[in-house]
């Protein structure tokens, strides 16, 4: 608990001070219940991590924290020895120091594709539902947001982030936060610029209270960026897979584009539009040296790439905007 303080007193300083109100009593129960069972293992690992701050960090063009110049050749290799521990790392990729974290996705070219659309972030509150590791939240004030806050269930990827935050001075660390949430134990905050929620909604079972739940993160006036899976269709097309979909067991709804824009604006988003949608390919998701188990190729038909090996269409994802209303 004690990790989060310095969060708390940040908190006071933004339209978010009101959180303080739950948030202390939700990572509490979290930190009570919480017994996976590598969590000792991992905080053991960051214990060991070097005490060093980086001199040299770039998040504008990719994620780069520290220069190998920086640091000795040794303490390099044992920064890369125990980031290897924290395997598998899914997205990124980082740069450590020179240490090449190639991650199972290109999350980058999911920022670039909308990174042009969305309203520019300087200055701005942001949240991310089911950021990872955080690698976008790193973009997000790379892109010059005030503040950038991810909720994510999972002990791995808060042990990555924090392990990468590790190397960064508190001036940066202060306003760059993941919180071990999820989105379920978000209260009704009505308090962030901009909410993001990329690669979540198909792993809801209940699509429309998701998209309410991200909608109550926001500001009147706020913006909502939506990436997920969809499939080609009209307004009424939906797909619910089977047990498995590309082999993913917890897959519920994959609506089409024009589906989504409905949804949205039945919440009474205002100004509802796609901005992309791009069929994942298998550079963009694979197995690397950083996440060795299968990945997309795996996943989809060896004859034909356009069908998972369900029989499914392959991964499509779209990216839609939306204004809170004022
Ligand atoms: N209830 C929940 N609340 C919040 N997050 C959750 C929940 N359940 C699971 N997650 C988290 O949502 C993330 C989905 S991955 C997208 C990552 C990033 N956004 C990306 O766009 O690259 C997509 C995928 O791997 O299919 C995981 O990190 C889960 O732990």
């Amino acid at each position: 608990m004690a990790a989060y303080y310095p969060f708390f007193a940040r908190l006071t300083e933004t339209s978010l001070a009101h959180w303080l109100e739950h948030l202390p009593a939700d990572l509490r129960a979290w930190e009570q219940q919480r017994q996976h069972g590598d969590a000792r293992k991992w905080h053991r690992l960051l214990a060991q991590l070097p005490d060093h701050k980086a001199a040299h960090i770039n998040l504008k063009d990719h994620v780069q924290i520290g220069d190998a110049r920086e640091l000795e050749a040794g303490q390099i290799a044992r920064i890369e020895g125990l980031l290897q521990q924290l395997m598998p790392w899914r997205k990124g990729p980082f740069d450590l120091f020179g240490v090449h974290i190639d991650t199972e996705w290109r999350s980058d070219w999911k920022w670039d594709r909308l990174a042009s659309h969305i309203t520019p972030l300087q200055g701005r509150t942001v949240l991310d539902i089911g950021c990872g590791s955080g690698y976008h939240l790193w973009r997000m004030l790379g892109a010059g947001a005030d503040l950038a806050v991810g909720i994510d269930p999972s002990h791995l990827f808060v042990a990555q982030f924090r392990a990468i935050r590790s190397f960064v001075p508190e001036a940066l660390a202060r306003n760059i936060e993941l919180l071990p949430l999820g989105i379920e134990h978000m209260p009704k905050l009505t308090a962030f610029d901009t909410v993001f929620s990329m690669g979540v909604l198909y792993h809801r079972r209940s699509p429309i209270d998701f998209l309410q739940q991200c909608i109550d993160q926001l500001r009147p006036g706020g913006e909502l960026v939506l990436e997920t899976l969809v499939i080609d269709g009209d307004v009424n097309q939906v797909l619910v897979p089977g047990s498995r979909y590309a082999q993913m067991p917890n897959v519920w709804f994959i609506p089409s584009s024009s589906a989504l824009v409905h949804w949205l604006e039945r919440l009474g988003m205002h100004h509802v539009r796609v901005v992309d949608e791009t069929v994942t390919s298998c550079d963009e998701q694979r197995r690397t040296a950083w996440m060795e188990s299968q990945s997309l190729a795996d996943f989809l038909d060896p004859n034909d790439h356009s069908r998972t090996i369900e029989g499914y269409p392959a991964p499509k994802r779209a990216v839609l905007l939306a204004t809170k209303p004022l």
